[in-house]
């Protein structure tokens, strides 16, 4: 199969420190990565440079074969990337249910029209409640989502995530800060995305269990570069990991 998301080359410089170098690697529908290495690694750059927050110093970016190297977020995100990030995506203001409505008609390309009111789309309001059900949030609707909880303020992320439907789905560390017992919603949440062979999904993650139960796949980056790519439990064996890890966390290699 013909990969959804490829770099080649890709590398971004700050000032003399080489951040990401030369990292070439393609993604497949229906394949979850997860994207590991030691703090400062270079795994929350990488993503930068494929969604488009940061612009490569060198090499190149493809979505479904396009080069979208000069493209800005936006555009990418119109091409089927989407990016869960650390709470960036809500409206802090704006209740549970306004903002999932609002990544529904984002995604349904619906505007707001006086004349045709949110209220007339079944359709799309059966949508929202869906996936606020599917998150466990149905009772929050109508709570601001700034006073949500941490852990709740991050399903809100996946959920509105999911309501977007992309073709390429990123998730940065999405479990950190959760409790022990919130973390199991949010891998069931991307375990569900993941059951979709159309989509690829890419993850960086510190957590070994949580790279353990979800990946396909596990890329290594460490100072910057693509030190190790593979099936998962191969990865994790390979001397690479266990090095990268040691010392760094220990028992979460293990
Ligand atoms: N905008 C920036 N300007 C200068 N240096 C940066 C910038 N962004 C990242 N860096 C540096 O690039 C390197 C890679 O950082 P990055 O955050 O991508 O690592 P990471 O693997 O995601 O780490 P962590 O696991 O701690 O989140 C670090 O040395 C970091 O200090």
């Amino acid at each position: 199969m013909s990969p959804s998301l490829e770099t080649r080359g890709l590398t971004v410089r700050f000032g003399g420190h080489v951040a990401v170098d030369h990292v070439t690697c393609a993604f497949r529908p229906g394949e979850l990565t997860a994207i590991v290495g030691p703090n400062g690694a270079g795994k929350t750059t990488y993503f930068n440079l494929i969604s488009g927050q940061l612009r490569a110093s060198d090499g190149a970016v493809a979505i479904f074969g396009r080069d979208v190297t000069r493209l800005g977020a936006p555009e990418r995100t119109r091409l089927g990337l989407g990016r869960a990030f650390q709470l960036t995506n809500l409206f802090p203001q704006l209740a549970v249910a306004e903002n999932v409505r609002l990544a529904v008609q984002a995604h349904a390309g619906v505007h707001y029209d006086m004349r045709r009111p949110w209220r007339g789309r079944r359709d799309l309001i059966d949508k929202a409640e869906a996936v606020l059900g599917s998150v466990g949030l149905g009772d929050r609707r109508g709570t601001q989502a700034a006073a949500l909880s941490h852990g709740d303020q991050r399903k809100l992320e996946v959920a509105m995530m999911m309501a977007l439907e992309p073709k390429i789905a990123m998730f940065d560390e999405p479990t950190a800060g959760m409790s022990v017992d919130e973390v199991p919603v949010v891998l069931d949440l991307i375990a569900r995305l993941k059951s979709d062979p159309t989509r690829t999904i890419l993850l960086v993650e510190h957590k070994m269990d949580v790279v353990r139960s979800l990946a396909d796949r596990i890329v290594v980056l460490v100072n910057g570069r693509l030190a190790a790519d593979g099936e998962p439990q191969a990865v994790i064996a390979s001397a690479v990991v266990q090095e990268a890890y040691l010392g760094i966390a220990p028992g979460k290699a293990a």
